[in-house]
């Protein structure tokens, strides 16, 4: 899967939560409503069909469903990767559709953490400097040495503190994958969008990647929302949905493998 950049129409940028909302604050990531509609085939088609839901903070979500079901849609609207046809997206207290396209742009860079399955990381950049980059984007100096200790930090939490001056070459899949949690964690976001992260990587480094993202949210208190095909990553985290056809059509608590092995399977059915 792969996220595709969408087009906004900027507005102008403003305050915040929807009036008569009681929970500001209380949500890392709110859903209201919200539909993408594609004109495909000379008629309307609904990628998601009013989607509304609150994820709380520190909260460890997955997002699961069959191929084309909705899952990156779902994920790029709730990033700010997208725009939604209709409906509401927050970050937080942040009304993703009253941002223009440059505080849109800063909202992901300093509020957003992403870790996609292609590892993304700039070959000719150390694996400090690639855990540094959200900082560096935002304006502060490569030799502030509160961004060598802020990237040393993140990667220690990581377990690769001492790899800070290898090129990323070097490092294994699932080093790499390790590389770039911690540089979403960088930022200390608000939420991280993780698109099928341990989707290349075999299972024992797959757990160990799930594992530093259940300890991002168990530690660290961070949100997570994860798009993820496997069972076995799902059972890792809080709570799964279940999307078909751009709808929500189940949720499961504290998702077992077989639970949700049961519920995909139910999908297909369908
Ligand atoms: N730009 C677009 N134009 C038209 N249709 C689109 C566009 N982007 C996505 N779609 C359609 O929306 C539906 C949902 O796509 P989406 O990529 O969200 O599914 P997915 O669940 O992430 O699938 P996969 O697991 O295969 O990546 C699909 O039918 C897809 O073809």
């Amino acid at each position: 899967m792969s996220l595709r950049m969408g087009r906004r129409t900027p507005t102008p940028a403003g305050p915040t939560r929807a009036a008569g909302r009681d929970t500001a604050g209380a949500h890392a990531l709110t859903l209201d409503s919200v539909t993408r509609r594609y004109w495909r085939g000379g008629k309307d088609f609904h990628a998601l069909e009013d989607v509304s839901m609150e994820v709380p903070q520190g909260h460890f979500l997955a997002v699961m469903g069959r191929s084309g079901s909705g899952k990156t849609t779902f994920l790029q609207c709730a990033a700010g990767l997208d725009q939604p046809t209709s409906g509401t997206v927050w970050i937080g207290d942040t009304d993703l559709s009253r941002l223009s396209e440059a505080a849109l742009t800063r909202l992901r860079r300093d509020r957003i953490g992403f870790v996609f399955q292609s590892l993304n990381l700039v070959p000719s950049l150390t694996v400090g400097e690639n855990t540094a980059l959200p900082l560096l984007l935002r304006g502060m100096n490569p030799q502030d040495p509160a961004v060598r200790e802020r990237s040393l930090k993140v990667l220690d939490a990581v377990g690769l503190a001492d790899r800070a001056d290898d090129s990323p070459l070097r490092l294994s899949g699932g080093q790499q994958q390790r590389v770039a949690i911690a540089r979403a964690l960088v930022t200390d976001p608000a939420v991280i969008f993780a698109d099928e992260p341990t989707g290349a990587l075999d299972p024992v480094t797959a757990r160990e990647v799930l594992q530093l993202l259940r300890q991002a949210v168990d530690v660290s208190g961070h949100t997570v929302v994860m798009v993820t095909h496997d069972p076995q990553a799902a059972a890792w985290t809080d709570e799964a949905i279940f999307i078909e056809a751009g709808r929500i059509v189940a949720r499961e608590e504290r998702p077992g493998p077989e639970t949700v092995a049961r519920r995909l399977a139910q999908l297909g059915e369908r």
